[in-house]
């Protein structure tokens, strides 16, 4: 069986609170996007894992769909099976693409095998795998709350807008950006600053991560600028970056971006 993960893009992040499991109380909407990993499971001889396109640091056993096997197998007989993994999603983006190979993988594993795992259930599983992972056993649009795995449904339909994202030569990893946040009270919430129209959200919708990141990677700081001087309505970087996504009424040029950065048009 094969699936196609995707990716997702934060529109707005405020860090409410550090809890006292070290984790982060935050609000933010999900929202998925159009650029896809290709994840394919074989029921085979013996337990396997193998990627191709982007290579994915760290162990082959730390990969998040072997996590994900191991996680249903406590609770499930499972035969053993290949995994193929072709990396596509940018790492140290923001875009939560590990995570959403774990969901997927899951998701898979539960129609392939029969497991009769309803949704609520496939989000639990997913919780322990990652904060950003629930959101994608849905994945429609969102207001994630708590740890970013509490969710509350929203109506966002941004199909009538052209969405770049624009992957700059930097990577950030999740921890090093919530070590250098300061947790701040938030007066709007974001749950209703979404409904104002897109060309307002630049005056009221921030990610609380792009101060310290901007300072230690200023490249990520002039992709931002950069897509504002196209015409951007709205931009933002995506979670905890390096990804930045711009929101259009016509696609721009990005020409002279693509020079140094991966560019996604129409994602
Ligand atoms: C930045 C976001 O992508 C926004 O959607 C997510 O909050 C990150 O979620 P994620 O990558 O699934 O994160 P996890 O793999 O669960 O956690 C990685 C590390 O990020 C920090 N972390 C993560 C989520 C959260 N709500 N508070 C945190 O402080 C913790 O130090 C944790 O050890
Ligand atoms: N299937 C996978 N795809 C990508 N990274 C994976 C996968 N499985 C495990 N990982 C590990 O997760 C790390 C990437 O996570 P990180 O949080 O830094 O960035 P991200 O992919 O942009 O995700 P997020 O949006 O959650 O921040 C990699 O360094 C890798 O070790």
């Amino acid at each position: 069986m094969i699936v196609f993960p995707n990716a997702k893009i934060n529109i707005g992040l405020n860090i409410t609170e550090r809890r006292p499991d070290g984790y982060h109380n935050l609000e933010t909407i999900f929202y998925p996007i159009k650029i896809n990993d290709v994840l394919e499971v074989i029921e085979s001889d013996a337990l396997s894992f193998q990627s191709s396109g982007l290579e994915i640091p760290g162990s082959e056993d730390d990969n998040l769909c072997l996590r994900g096997y191991q996680l249903l197998k406590r609770d499930f007989k499972l035969p053993p099976v290949a995994i193929h993994l072709h990396k596509n999603i940018p790492i140290g983006a923001g875009l939560g693409g590990g995570s959403s190979d774990a969901a997927f993988f899951i998701k898979l594993m539960n129609e392939k095998f029969r497991l009769g795992l309803t949704a609520d259930q496939m989000m639990d599983y997913a919780r322990v795998l990652g904060a950003d992972c629930a959101f994608f056993i849905n994945n429609q649009p969102v207001f994630a709350f708590e740890k970013g795995d509490e969710f509350e449904s929203i109506k966002l339909d941004l199909s009538g807008y052209k969405i770049v994202l624009v992957m700059p030569d930097a990577h950030v990893s999740t921890a090093e950006a919530y070590r250098g946040v300061k947790p701040t009270f938030v007066k709007e919430t974001l749950y209703d600053l979404i409904q104002m129209p897109v060309a307002q959200w630049k005056r009221h919708i921030r990610n609380d991560f792009e101060a310290h990141i901007f300072n230690n990677h200023p490249v990520i700081r002039g992709v931002k600028a950069s897509l504002y001087e196209r015409g951007a309505l709205y931009a933002s970087m995506s979670g905890s970056g390096a990804s930045v996504f711009g929101i259009f009424e016509t696609l721009p040029d990005l020409s002279t971006l693509e020079e140094t950065c991966r560019v996604f048009y129409n994602v």
